[in-house]
């Protein structure tokens, strides 16, 4: 597939323009919704009690000054790589054939716009490993690119995970590095491609089932957003990266820390390629999913599943990305925004859910 097939876009349809924002533009930005955070000057005491604090509030921190950039011409050069070559794409995604690794579905010439209008690549620890066992030599003709991206993913890593895994510990006097070891973590890049008319979502509505999520932008080209107390609230485009908690982080923390909803519903300028490089931190798959932390015994309205102990990480990943996978196009099924995101809170917490 050539880029120019890659960036080609649909028509609108009226289906889409019912999901256009009414206000998002680069003017309507920062209004101190959400608090700025210089992770490598403060002292990691401060560090620890201001991202609590927004885990506490908003469930969303805005980072600044990180001393490494995410390598964003290496990513963008090779999504351009995979687009032009269908054999490297093929042989990267039969290095793991469970799942994929390169996903375009969005481009395919009879996909609904419903489905998130971006691309993505998929990096987990056993991908890596699949990635270097099956076919040693595709990571090579990804070339260079390949090695810069991994490089980045064991910086933030082994230099910034810790802080964020330790003051969301704060929070619920858990010790969650104890079940945050690194084995259910995963990098994703995303190519929000260039759209010259408005089009679908390029991410709906969600909140993330996992601890927490680190989204390092490309400094020029905005799109997300938070729903905050109803609002919904963009991030600036030059904010170095965004940490946002999810629900394995409310649920081990009893509700302490907050998932956030967010989406990235269109990019701006919209013309303009967005691209991010996304860490996802979870507990290891065999964790038991029980809100241990916080509030204590308190229930906090989870459901019985959750209340007594007998959710998996594992188990609770399945049943959310069956959801997913039909809003990002890789399984057949309706779309409707919002819906898997309510359909997933209503399986948490039943309870304020019943109308
Ligand atoms: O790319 C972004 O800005 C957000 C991506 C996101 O929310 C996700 O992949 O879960
Ligand atoms: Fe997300």
């Amino acid at each position: 597939m050539s880029t120019a097939i890659a960036y080609q876009v649909s028509s609108t349809t009226s289906v889409v323009r019912d999901l256009l924002p009414t206000a998002c533009t680069a003017s309507s930005q920062h209004d101190k919704t959400f608090d700025v955070i210089e992770l490598t000057t403060v002292s990691s005491e401060e560090a620890y009690q201001k991202l609590s604090q927004a885990a506490r509030t908003t469930g969303v921190a805005l980072i600044s000054s990180l001393p490494v950039r995410p390598p964003i011409a290496a990513i963008q050069r090779l999504f351009a790589r995979l687009y032009a070559d269908c054999s490297l794409a093929s042989r990267l995604n039969a290095t793991y054939p469970k799942r994929g690794v390169f996903k375009n579905a969005c481009l395919a010439p009879d996909a609904s716009l419903r489905i998130d209008q971006k691309t993505t690549i998929d990096l987990s620890i056993s991908r890596l490993q699949s990635i270097r066992k099956v076919d040693p030599t595709v990571a090579e003709a990804l070339g260079e690119e390949f090695e810069d991206i991994v490089r980045f993913y064991t910086y933030i890593e082994t230099q910034v995970l810790p802080i964020v895994t330790r003051a969301t510990s704060n929070i619920s006097g858990l010790e969650l590095e104890l079940t945050h070891n690194g084995t259910n973590n995963h990098l994703r890049l995303i190519d929000y491609f260039p759209c010259t008319e408005p089009s679908g979502p390029r991410c709906g509505e969600h909140r993330d089932y996992n601890t927490y999520t680190i989204v390092f932008q490309d400094g020029a080209v905005g799109g997300l957003e938070f729903e905050i107390e109803g609002t919904w609230k963009p991030v600036p485009a030059s904010v170095d990266a965004v940490i946002s908690w999810g629900w394995c982080g409310a649920i081990l923390t009893n509700g302490s820390v907050k998932a956030a909803k967010h989406r990235v519903l269109r990019t701006w300028p919209m013309a303009d390629q967005r691209t991010t490089a996304v860490i996802f931190v979870a507990p290891d798959l065999d964790t038991i999913l029980e809100p241990t932390g916080g509030l204590g015994t308190e229930n906090a309205g989870w459901c019985r599943e959750i209340q007594e102990g007998h959710l998996t990480v594992g188990a609770f990943k399945e049943i959310i990305s069956r959801k997913w996978r039909r809003r990002e196009g890789t399984e057949p099924g309706e779309v409707v925004q919002g819906a898997q995101d309510r359909e997933i809170e209503a399986f948490l917490k039943p309870s304020q859910n019943s109308t």
